[in-house]
């Protein structure tokens, strides 16, 4: 049994992770981390795990956490894990890290982007990014995986073929995103309370959202490209969810069927990518609860645009789902192990 300690086990990421652990046959939570609710049962702030889990949380204690655990989620804030982490911590266990801390390569760009000063940057290189899609082989020899962001990952499965492929001119790349609201956190804020959110729409972090360097760099890996993109997320009314429309000009002369067969070709091995069949839009409802993200692409002859769609939940492969395959293929399990989650619908 793989022993594992979630840090921000209170927040929505860590209780998702909480849902997936609990059913996960090769893996048992021993540390339900919150500073909030110490001493108190996981099951009294989350009633759906009522006789379901049946401890208490504990506040974080690193240093004995990383004897005990074989690995940790830290499912916290920005700057958290940064802050922790250290060789004698990383020797005795793994760490999942569901925050940006240390996703982005370039150290100014995260302190840019962030606002925040990195506190850990001699770890960044180390740190494998945890796209298990593209980055298989770095993922099973990690101490330190930098689990993706939810835009990102949505982002980058519904262009990656095509930005390997060099099909599209990435700097004409626009990213369209919505999110549902779980996707910023637990904690309250005004702009996420219900007479906020509901029947309404609104787009955010114009020209100025963290996740846009992020998606540039895993992209230029990709394409083998510096670029820039426009990445514009929406908060709309709903709980879980990202929907992506992305559009690129195309720059080779390639047909919509010979841009299927690349996608088809791509992921075919791909269990949680469906490149869905043709004229079919992805729906966040048909993903939802799963560790799916459903790709699809149409072409405008008459713009010389290639439109490229991604549905995924925010909240599992976005979060909690991907930090799970993480830990299967780091303790060499088979990849799906807990996650053969079906969507839920309606
Ligand atoms: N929500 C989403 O869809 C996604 C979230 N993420 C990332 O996952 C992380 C958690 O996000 P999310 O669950 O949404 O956030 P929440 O605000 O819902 O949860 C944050 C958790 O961190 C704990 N926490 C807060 N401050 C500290 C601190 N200083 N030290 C230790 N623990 C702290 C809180 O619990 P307590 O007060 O009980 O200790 C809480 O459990 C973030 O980095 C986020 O960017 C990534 C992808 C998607
Ligand atoms: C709706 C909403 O507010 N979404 C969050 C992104 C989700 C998240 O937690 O960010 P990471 O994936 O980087 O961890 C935001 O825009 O900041």
């Amino acid at each position: 049994m793989i022993k594992v300690g979630i840090i921000g086990s209170t927040g929505y990421a860590g209780a998702e992770l909480v849902r997936i652990l609990t059913n996960h046959k090769e893996a048992e939570i021993i540390w339900y981390g919150s500073r909030s609710y110490k001493d108190e049962y996981y099951a009294d702030i989350y009633q759906n795990m009522f006789q379901i889990v049946d401890a208490k949380c504990m506040d974080e204690n690193m240093e004995v956490l990383a004897k005990e655990a074989d690995v940790i989620f830290t499912a916290t804030p920005q700057g958290y894990c940064a802050s922790i982490i250290n060789e004698t911590i990383l020797s005795n266990t793994k760490i999942i890290d569901l925050s940006a801390d240390f996703r982005i390569k370039d150290v100014d760009t995260y302190e840019k982007w962030y606002q925040l000063k990195h506190e850990s940057p001699d770890f960044i290189k180390e740190a494998v990014y945890g796209l298990c899609e593209v980055n298989r082989d770095g993922i099973k020899k990690a101490r330190l995986v930098a689990n993706p962001g939810c835009y990102p990952t949505c982002s980058f499965l519904s262009i990656y073929p095509l930005a390997k492929e060099g099909i599209i001119d990435m700097n004409s790349l626009i990213i369209d995103a919505k999110s549902g609201t779980s996707g910023a956190g637990r904690g309250a804020k005004i702009d996420n309370l219900f007479c906020e959110v509901n029947e309404n729409i609104k787009a955010y972090g114009v020209g100025s959202h963290r996740h846009t360097p992020e998606i540039e760099e895993q992209l230029s890996y990709a394409s083998n490209k510096k670029f820039a993109i426009n990445f514009t997320p929406h908060l709309v009314p709903m709980n879980r969810g990202i929907l992506i429309t992305a559009y690129g000009n195309l720059i080779k002369d390639v047909t919509k069927e010979e841009i299927r067969s690349i996608y088809e070709s791509y992921y075919k091995e791909e269990h949680f990518v469906r490149f869905l069949k043709d004229k079919v839009t992805p729906q966040t409802k048909w993903v939802e609860g799963s560790n799916f993200v459903d790709v699809n692409i149409e072409v405008d002859t008459r713009t010389n645009r290639v439109i490229m769609m991604g549905a995924m939940d925010n909240l599992v492969k976005g979060a909690a789902g991907q930090g799970v395959q993480n830990m299967n293929l780091m303790f060499g399990l088979d990849e799906q192990c807990g996650l053969d989650l079906v969507p839920m619908f309606p």
